[in-house]
């Protein structure tokens, strides 16, 4: 015997209660059958609604009832089932919701609707649509009978979730077989009857169960559930795009993960089919050649420590604390017994070492109940002050890694919680069995579709791990930059296992957001139709979104986007910046921003700060970390500067040299900065702070070479006085040359003091011989004392420092 199950969805209209038989008849080839249907899709809530809406004495139960027996109606019609009086499939329709609407017209006259009532509402769902699949499957297999459940299943008199009398129910079923020794059954799930015959109901779900309890009174040789996915997954498929099918998976494990919320499987009916080693599949109606999952014994081991990912939300930490606990037996006793007596179930237990506190997680429905009852249970001690009035912490979800594999196999909590924390999700609570078969955390409700992508993600999707941008600044470097990361994508994937995807770009008057991924290939129409964004709501946006591996990547000169880096850092959303007004601002800032990237695990770099794609900042770093000491540097850091005394002789206007320069791309975005010397004195503020200088802005002396009038109005203005003072550069110019010196602004750094300004470099000295637009840096060091550390190369220009943009991305993805 082989008992099939076919859940809602299955048989939710007339094609579908088709194809539902034709696996029955498939299934055929191999032995009798027994045929459990749930209700048509919806019609259990439909009739709750009915009953509740009768209930509250409002008549428009009539109109919830005759729409749902219409939907019968046209399943039938559809089916071709031959109408009343040659057979019964309107009969039975009509009869049904005439006892349908008497049964509400009874609870809308008395205003109350009680569980015993309900069940019985309940139970036309499961009644009405096996009829039908019997009327149908009966033409294909004529031998076939309709078994009312509620002659097979006994329960007790709790309506609403009965419990099964087993041995009983054993019996019923056997009595049943005897009687009809060579039938295949079409049975209703979800329903049962008490000792009474009373209706009883075995919870939402109970169609499950139903079939399992037939499976395991019959010995079946297999248990087919049959519903609208491919199997049981890796994770909800509706939260985790990767989400897989588990081909083998263990009774233990698919219980674990049908309890924490993989709503595949009504959690109880694993155990009648696991005590007597009945093979359970979960097979998609759809799909049905799909292989499905195949609940055993003993699945083979694969690698895998860890076979799904589940959640649970609406969940209630309860949290009772007190010194008054420790040491002292029967606390956690008394709670539980508390909680008991409410039938408040507990879903989570954490207790420390310390025995200070114990920590339950309940429904959120049973909050208010269990603060009540916990409370009044230690009224004595809480008024003694021995222990603190019980603290309910709400909005609450668990996220569970399950696998037997994960016993013995280090490691696993490790990188559960190292995912976790590196996207910002604060574990609340956490609890493992000695089993190991369950890791168990708690998180904030809204974190939940993250916690569960970063941790599919870790385990299961060892292929990528996505990442997401919200890019700031599509000008020169930025606009480079996403047509850089457009190029890459396939290699990002290939060889590093990144998806990058751009989620946002905006700049001061636009900003596009596509959470799938904004289209690289024609970005800037988009964003030219993009509504406005201010930088307040674009920084809400990125922390409400809460996306997994989030980066903000400020390619502005913008003092208010650095601003933001603070409350970006603080959610985890790591920060790239070519910006370089936070790295140059306040120390304390700086301090600030970089403690709060280690605090909350995000990255905040900036390395393209000074010598936009050159490995300055980071070979630097590499000194400090291991332990070098840095007493010097002397450097040229201005890609512009340079490029201007490179290509003036006099021969054209400095003007013309300058404007040439902003055109090619190497100026700031205000060119002022570069020829004032700002750029350079921020530069090597910020190298002198990776040495480890606490240094300011002000404790950099500038030598500025610019006629004061230069500095003075807007931009434009700059360069009429740049041409008025054509003189002044000239006279500049011809002094180096008289001596076969050439012009560097340089920047020196020595025992805690720095100073930019412009020098004239003799031949043969390490700074004479720097072309185009290129940087040098030299590093003296304790290790590097006799000659420097150099780096040097291209120093400015929108490709090469959007590589290094690029380059702090990868860094920062790759945390
Ligand atoms: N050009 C170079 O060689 C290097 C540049 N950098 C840095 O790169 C940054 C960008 O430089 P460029 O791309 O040349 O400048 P840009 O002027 O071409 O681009 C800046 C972009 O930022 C946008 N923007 C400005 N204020 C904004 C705001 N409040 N909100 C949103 N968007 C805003 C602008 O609309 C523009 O799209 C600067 O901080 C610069 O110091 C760093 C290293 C080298
Ligand atoms: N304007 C800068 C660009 C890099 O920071 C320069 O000229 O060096």
């Amino acid at each position: 015997m082989q008992v099939l199950k076919f859940g809602g969805t299955s048989v939710a209209s007339a094609e579908n209660i088709s194809k539902s038989c034709d696996i029955s008849l498939r299934a055929l080839e191999n032995g009798l059958v027994v045929i459990v249907v749930s209700a048509l899709g919806g019609t259990t809530d439909a009739l709750i609604k009915a009953g509740k809406t009768a209930a509250e004495g409002d008549v428009a139960y009539q109109d919830i009832l005759q729409q749902l027996e219409q939907r019968h109606l046209e399943a039938a019609e559809e089916l071709q089932l031959p109408p009343a009086p040659l057979d019964n499939a309107t009969a039975l329709i009509t009869d049904g919701f005439l006892e349908l609407h008497r049964l509400c017209d009874g609870v809308a006259a008395l205003q109350e609707l009680s569980s015993r009532t309900l069940d019985r509402l309940m139970s036309y769902g499961e009644l009405l649509s096996s009829q039908l699949v019997e009327l149908h499957f009966h033409r294909l297999q004529p031998d076939a009978v309709w078994a009312d459940a509620r002659q097979l299943i006994r329960t007790n008199s709790r309506f609403g979730n009965a419990e099964v009398d087993v041995l009983a129910t054993e019996k019923l079923v056997k009595d049943f077989q005897a009687q009809h020794p060579n039938a295949s059954w079409i049975v209703p799930g979800f329903i049962a009857a008490d000792a009474h015959g009373t209706t009883t109901t075995l919870g939402r779900g109970g169609s499950d169960y139903t079939a399992a309890l037939l499976a395991a009174a019959l010995g079946a040789d297999k248990l087919e559930i049959w519903t609208d996915v491919s199997g049981m997954m890796t994770a909800d498929p509706r939260l985790v795009r990767g989400a897989r099918p588990i081909a083998r998976i263990s009774y233990q494990e698919a219980m674990e993960l049908s309890h924490f919320g993989a709503k595949v499987l009504y959690p109880p009916t694993i155990q009648p089919v696991m005590k007597r080693g009945i093979p359970l599949w979960i097979k998609n109606t759809f799909a049905p050649d799909d292989y499905g999952t195949l609940v055993e014994v003993e699945p083979p081991r694969t690698s895998a420590s860890v076979q799904g990912i589940s959640s649970v939300g609406n969940l209630t930490l309860l949290n009772l604390e007190g010194s008054g606990m420790v040491g002292i037996p029967g606390f956690s006793m008394r709670l539980f017994a508390a909680l008991a007596r409410e039938r408040i179930n507990v879903v989570l237990i954490t207790q420390s070492s310390s025995e200070h506190s114990i920590c339950v997680g309940v429904n959120a429905a049973d909050t208010t109940p269990a603060q009540v009852a916990v409370d009044e249970e230690f009224a004595v001690e809480i008024a003694a002050g021995r222990i603190e009035p019980l603290r309910p912490e709400r909005g609450l979800a668990i996220v569970a890694l399950v696998g037997e594999n994960m016993k013995d196999h280090p490691g696993i909590s490790g990188k559960l919680f190292g995912a976790l924390g590196q996207n910002g999700v604060n574990i609340r609570a956490i609890a493992q069995g000695a089993s190991e078969k369950n890791i168990s955390t708690v998180i904030r409700a809204e974190d939940v579709r993250k916690a569960i992508n970063v941790l599919h993600e870790a385990f299961f999707e060892a292929t990528y791990k996505q990442v997401n941008l919200f890019l700031l600044g599509p000008g020169n470097v930025g606009g480079k930059l996403l047509g850089q990361l457009a190029r890459q994508q396939a290699h990002l994937l290939e060889h590093l296992g990144l998806q990058v995807r751009v989620v946002a770009i905006a700049n001061s008057r636009h900003c596009l957001v596509n959470e799938e991924g904004v289209d690289l290939a024609a970005w800037p129409e988009a964003l030219a139709e993009a509504p406005p964004l201010s930088l307040t709501d674009l920084t809400e946006l990125i922390i409400a979104r809460n996306l997994r591996n989030s980066i903000f990547v400020d390619v502005t000169a913008n003092a208010a986007a650095a601003a933001c880096y603070a409350s970006l850092l603080e959610k985890s959303v790591a920060v790239v910046a070519c910006n370089k007004v936070a790295a140059s601002s306040e120390y304390t800032n700086y301090a600030r921003l970089k403690s709060l990237a280690k605090e909350f695990n995000a990255s905040f770099l900036y390395s393209t700060n000074v010598g936009a794609g050159l490995p300055v900042i980071s070979t630097l770093n590499d000194l400090m970390r291991s332990g070098d000491v840095v007493r010097r540097m002397q450097a040229v850091l201005s890609g512009t500067l340079n490029f201007v005394f490179n290509n003036y002789d006099g021969s054209r206007p400095f003007a013309e040299v300058v404007r040439q320069a902003q055109a090619e791309g190497y100026t700031e975005p205000d060119p002022r900065l570069d020829l004032s010397g700002t750029d350079v004195a921020r530069k090597i503020l910020i190298l002198a702070r990776e040495a480890g200088q606490v240094i300011e802005m002000s404790d950099i002396e500038i030598e500025t070479f610019l006629p004061p009038a230069c500095l003075e109005g807007d931009v434009e203005a700059f360069y009429t006085q740049l041409a008025a003072h054509e003189a002044h550069f000239r006279a500049l110019f011809d002094a180096a040359q008289a001596t076969g010196a050439r012009l560097k602004f340089v920047a020196r750094y020595a025992e805690g003091r720095a100073a930019v300004g412009l020098q004239q470099i003799p031949p043969g000295h390490d700074l004479y011989d720097l072309r185009g637009k290129d940087n040098v840096v030299l590093f003296h060091t304790d290790r590097y004392d006799e000659l420097p550390l150099v780096v040097k190369g291209a120093g400015a220009g929108a490709e090469v420092t959007a590589s290094g943009v690029f380059a702090d991305i990868v860094r920062a993805a790759r945390l």
